[in-house]
């Protein structure tokens, strides 16, 4: 069977956990990590938007050091893992130089993602990164973290970073095939899970065991890590960092590892998400045609239809769509900035080239980002 949504997808967090990226705590294991980033330069030159979510910065900081036993004292977790992250991002920006692309290193906190100031300003940046076209690394703030607010596994965190940067796919790649009926390591003959939805009860049984020695999580995370990413739409793959050619499986479709799907569909989960977590930054008065596409006909908002440009938002930003009444019609994300749409409201969707000397694309909002009120 094709997995056209893993296929299709077009905007990937990939998670790489402790277990994987340190060869069983002998330090980074950098061929490995060259493998992984191969993969990652051909989805990026078929178009594929990537983040990466990174693990391995206490494991790399506990083999510099010669700790062979992973410390329980916070400080020394901590200071292993600022030593760690050092030799870890450096050995992705290597890596990804060597195929001419920039990494960049995000370190973040549960704070910043739970307050919305901070969240807006994540997430601005990681766009910004990613119209680039860098790779965004991403680990937790290990630093400044306490134990009451830590994510601990960066499944977690990976699947908040998939709600932030709206992906459409989060692949966690782990030290099994995938998830399987009941824990492998005490359970030879169990078998690998293909498919599920990731809301089914069923599951939390068999997700019940802990992480190995490395990893935190385990299964257990994993799982949860899905249903966050459900929230807005993503769809969750668990599998094997070690299959051969795994990334680029996936992309082919191939039917490998755990796919976990959103219980509603992808559009109106991402819908729904966005309503309830973006501040409007402005808005636009449609004419009386523009108000009837959008209310009756499930239409793109065109520049031809907005009348008025009120506020200062930026590409990407959430606006408040109104009819010349005032009455609130829709909210969406703008194709473009205020001072930009000031300069092509009331205009066809060819003069914008003219207008502004190029065009992202031919609707002010697309209907994909149009929620209607
Ligand atoms: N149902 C399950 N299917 C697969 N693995 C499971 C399951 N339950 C527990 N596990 C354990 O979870 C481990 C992977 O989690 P973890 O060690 O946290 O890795 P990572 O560092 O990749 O996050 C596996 O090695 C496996 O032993
Ligand atoms: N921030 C920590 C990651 C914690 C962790 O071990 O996560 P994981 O291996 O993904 O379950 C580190 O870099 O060591």
């Amino acid at each position: 069977m094709m997995r056209s949504k893993v296929a299709g997808a077009q905007r990937w967090v990939v998670k790489i956990g402790s277990a994987l990226l340190t060869a069983d705590g002998k330090g980074l294991d950098r061929a490995a990590m060259g493998v992984w980033v191969e993969q990652m330069v051909a989805l990026h030159e078929a178009g594929v938007e990537l983040v990466l979510v990174s693990s391995g910065a206490v494991a790399a900081g506990m083999s510099r050091l010669g700790w062979t036993v992973r410390p329980s004292a916070m400080h020394e977790l901590q200071a292993a893992a600022a030593i760690g992250q050092m030799g870890l991002v450096q050995a992705w920006e290597s890596s990804f130089a060597r195929h001419g692309r920039h990494t960049a290193q995000i370190l973040l906190t549960h704070d910043d993602l739970s307050d919305r100031k901070r969240y807006l300003n994540a997430r601005s940046t990681l766009r910004a990164l990613v119209e680039l076209k860098v790779i965004p690394v991403i680990n937790e703030n290990d630093t400044v973290v306490t134990d009451e607010i830590r994510f601990g596994d960066n499944d977690t965190l990976a699947a908040l970073v998939a709600n932030l940067v709206e992906a459409d796919l989060l692949v966690i790649l782990t030290d099994r095939d995938g998830m399987f009926d009941a824990d492998p390591r005490n359970n030879p003959g169990a078998s690998l899970i293909y498919e599920a939805r990731a809301d089914d009860p069923a599951l939390d049984a068999v997700a019940g065991g802990t992480g190995g020695a490395l990893g935190r999580g385990g299964m257990q995370t994993k799982l949860r890590a899905a249903r966050l990413a459900a929230r807005s739409g993503a769809h969750t793959i668990i599998v094997g960092g070690r299959l051969e050619r795994v990334l680029d499986r996936l992309k082919a479709g191939e039917r490998i590892g755990t796919l976990l799907s959103p219980e509603r569909g992808m559009l109106a989960a991402r819908k729904q998400w966005l309503a309830g977590h973006l501040q409007t930054r402005g808005t636009l008065v449609l004419d009386a045609g523009a108000v009837t596409a959008l209310s009756q006909g499930n239409k793109s908002l065109l520049p031809v239809g907005v009348k008025l440009v009120q506020g200062s938002f930026r590409r990407g930003e959430m606006v408040v769509c109104v009819a010349p009444d005032g009455r609130e019609i829709a909210r969406g994300l703008a194709n473009y900035s205020a001072l930009e749409a000031q300069k092509i409201i009331g205009q066809s969707s060819e003069a914008i080239v003219g207008l502004l000397g190029y065009m992202a694309e031919p609707e002010l909002v697309h209907r994909d980002n149009l929620i209607l009120v």
